[in-house]
This record gives C-alpha cells, structure tokens and sequence, in this order.
C-alpha cells in the first residue's frame, strides 16, 4: 500500500454508478474513504456502507459519509464522480474538501472544462463554453491541481449506496500539459491497488477523444431509441446512423491532433460485446433526470464550431435526445 500516496485522506463527491464503483473499490483496497453525498444515498452509506458487484464479486466497505464538505474535511485526492452539469453546483460544496495540495481527478464523461488548459495551442486557456459557462470551474479547478481521467467502465446504481459493474474497470490518468509525473504514476498505482487497470497516459486527450466517441455514438441514441450498448452497435437499422456519428467524431478529434486508433469494425464489436448495458445517459433519461448532452454533445460541437467542423448527424441526435428528454415529456 504504500507504494502509492501512503495515508492519503481520499475524497470521492457524488455517490452514484462511478462514484460507489471508486468508493468500494478504493476502501475495499484498506483506504479510508470519504464520501460527499446526500439525500437517501447518504442515508444509505452511513446504514450500510457503500456496495458494489462487479466482474469480481461483491465488495462491501464502510466509509465516512456526509452531505457537508465541512465534516469532511481537506483531501489530498479529490475524485469528482457527479453528472457534468452538477459540477457548477457542487463546487461550494466541495470548497471545504480542496486544501492548497489537493489533486483533484474529475471522473467524468465529455468535454472536460480543462480541455484548452496546460497544453498550449491555438485554443490556450479558453474555457469550454458548453461545460463551463463563464468560466468558473476553469478558475477554481486548473492545472497543476488536477489530473485529467478517462474511465472505460460500465455501472448503474439500482440503489442508493450501491453499484453494479458488469465489463471490467480500466482507467486512463494523465496530467492536462501530459508531462509524465510521479503524482500520476502514484495515482496509477493507488487505483491499481484497489483492483482498478490504471493506465498513465502522455496524451490524456487521445485517450478523452477516443471515450467521447464512444460517448456520442452510443449515449444520445440510446436515449431516442432505448437501445442498450449491444443494440446500438449491432443493430442493422442503426448501422449507418452510428457510422455516420463516428465518422463524425474521428474528424474532430483528428482536427484537434488526437491520435485515436480505432477501426470502424473493431470498435463496433468491441461496443456490442459490452452487452445489454443501458448507457449512464439512457438511465437518467428512464429516471426522468436531466441529460448529460452539454457535455458529451454540445461541447463536441463546440470545439468542431471552432475549426468550422459541420457535425450534422451529431447535431441531429444531441436535438433529438434534449427533446425526447423535454420536460413534462410522456413517460
Ligand atoms: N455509469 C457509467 O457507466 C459511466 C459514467 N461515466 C460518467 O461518470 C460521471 C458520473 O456518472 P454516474 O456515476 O453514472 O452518475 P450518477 O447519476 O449515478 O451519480 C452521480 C451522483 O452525484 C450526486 N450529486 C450530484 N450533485 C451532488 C451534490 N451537489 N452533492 C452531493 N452529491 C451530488 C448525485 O446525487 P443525487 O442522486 O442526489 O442527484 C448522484 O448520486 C458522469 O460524467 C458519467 O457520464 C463514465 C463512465 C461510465
Ligand atoms: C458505457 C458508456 C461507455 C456508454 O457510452 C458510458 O460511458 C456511459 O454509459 O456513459
């Protein structure tokens, strides 16, 4: 154990899929762990500790539980595990949990706000609109306080405090000016130790591009079509819809030099074998919550507006999802 930041005050906030996932695999692990939650699932946590099941069995750990970031205290790791735009919100609450050394590694689907932070280029320092309107996470949350994460998981939460996974946990770590670091490898390390395949990256956005393409041709349609992962990718009717999106996202990450390896045919037998999985997207939408689209869609065609990228069939199914997603929709 320690190999890897030793006593380390490790703060998860947000206690949903990913966040239960972290928290039962880290504590699990012998790390003491602490949770910023609220509502029923800390009611949970604080009952029963937090749960999960995953590809290798059931873990059950106890951690500390509070709905104050106060009681919590300052972190020297700061997992962020809530929905993209819950971010702007929770930021209060996380204040009490950020001491001037805490690293921070937002555990997120989408563009992240940091995209155009610590590498430099044509774009240096802007924020991303879509994510972080008027730029406030960019002014509280900014390199050298974070780490940029890619997580290849899938999980739900069928109840509070607790989280089922049924492909494997991998998760890609690199630094946002992707200088390789000890912090990183420790980072690695920290997750590996708790079960996680942690992989260092020197270009985190390769990495980020090649989740968001799956996030794109996956997490919208499945919203318009109730289609599970292995429906979106073997689905005769959806072939050519899901080509186009990835099609569509090859381009713009391409335009912004990642380098995503990635067969058409292989990626889409990869997606099916992830099975009768409902997207993170696809179960808000069945729970009546708000979509992640201004992360994993807006964003996307935002950074495509600034290279004046036309993403047509992106634009059409991130429209189609916000309307099927419409408030006071039929259930
Ligand atoms: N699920 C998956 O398979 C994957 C998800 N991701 C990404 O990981 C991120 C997290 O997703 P996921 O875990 O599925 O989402 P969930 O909706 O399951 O969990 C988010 C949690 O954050 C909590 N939360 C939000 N705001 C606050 C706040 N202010 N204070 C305390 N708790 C708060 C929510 O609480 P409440 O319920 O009370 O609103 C909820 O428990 C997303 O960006 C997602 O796209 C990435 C890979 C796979
Ligand atoms: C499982 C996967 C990869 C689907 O795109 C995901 O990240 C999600 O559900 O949000």
């Amino acid at each position: 154990m320690d190999a890897s930041f030793p006593r380390i005050g490790i703060g998860i906030a947000g206690a949903g899929a990913i966040g239960c996932t972290l928290a039962a695999r880290l504590a699990g692990s012998g790390r003491p762990v602490s949770l910023l939650a609220r509502g029923a699932t800390l009611e949970a946590l604080r009952r029963d500790g937090v749960r999960l099941t995953d590809c290798q069995g059931e873990h059950r750990a106890a951690v500390n539980a509070s709905d104050r970031g106060a009681a919590l205290g300052e972190q020297d790791l700061l997992f962020l595990c809530t929905k993209a735009h819950d971010l702007p919100a929770l930021l209060p609450a996380i204040e009490p949990m950020l001491g001037a050394d805490t690293l921070v590694v937002p555990v997120l689907n989408g563009v992240p706000w940091w995209y155009f932070l610590g590498e430099g280029g044509r774009f240096a320092g802007q924020s991303v609109e879509a994510v972080d309107p008027g730029g406030r996470l960019a002014a509280r949350l900014a390199p050298p306080h974070l780490i940029g994460c890619v997580a290849f998981v899938t999980a739900e939460s069928p109840a509070p405090g607790v989280a089922v996974s049924t492909n494997p946990l991998r998760m890609v770590c690199g630094e946002p000016d992707n200088r390789p670091s000890e912090r990183l490898e420790r980072l690695c390390t920290l997750l590996a130790e708790a079960g996680i395949e942690a992989r260092a990256s020197e270009r985190i956005r390769d990495a980020l591009w090649t989740k968001l393409i799956a996030n794109l041709t996956s997490n919208p349609l499945s919203v318009i079509s109730g289609a599970t992962l292995e429906e979106v990718y073997s689905s005769p009717d959806l072939h050519e819809l899901v080509c186009d999106l990835l099609h569509e996202g090859l381009l713009v990450a391409a335009a912004y030099g990642a380098r995503v390896e990635l067969d058409p045919p292989g990626f889409l037998e990869r997606g099916a074998a992830m099975g009768a999985v409902r997207t993170s997207m696809l179960q808000d939408h069945e729970r009546g919550r708000p979509l992640e689209l201004a992360a994993i869609g807006d964003a996307v065609l935002e950074l495509a507006a600034k290279l004046d990228i036309a993403l047509p069939r992106s634009r059409e199914i991130v429209a189609l999802a916000r309307f099927c997603n419409r408030p006071g929709r039929p259930r």
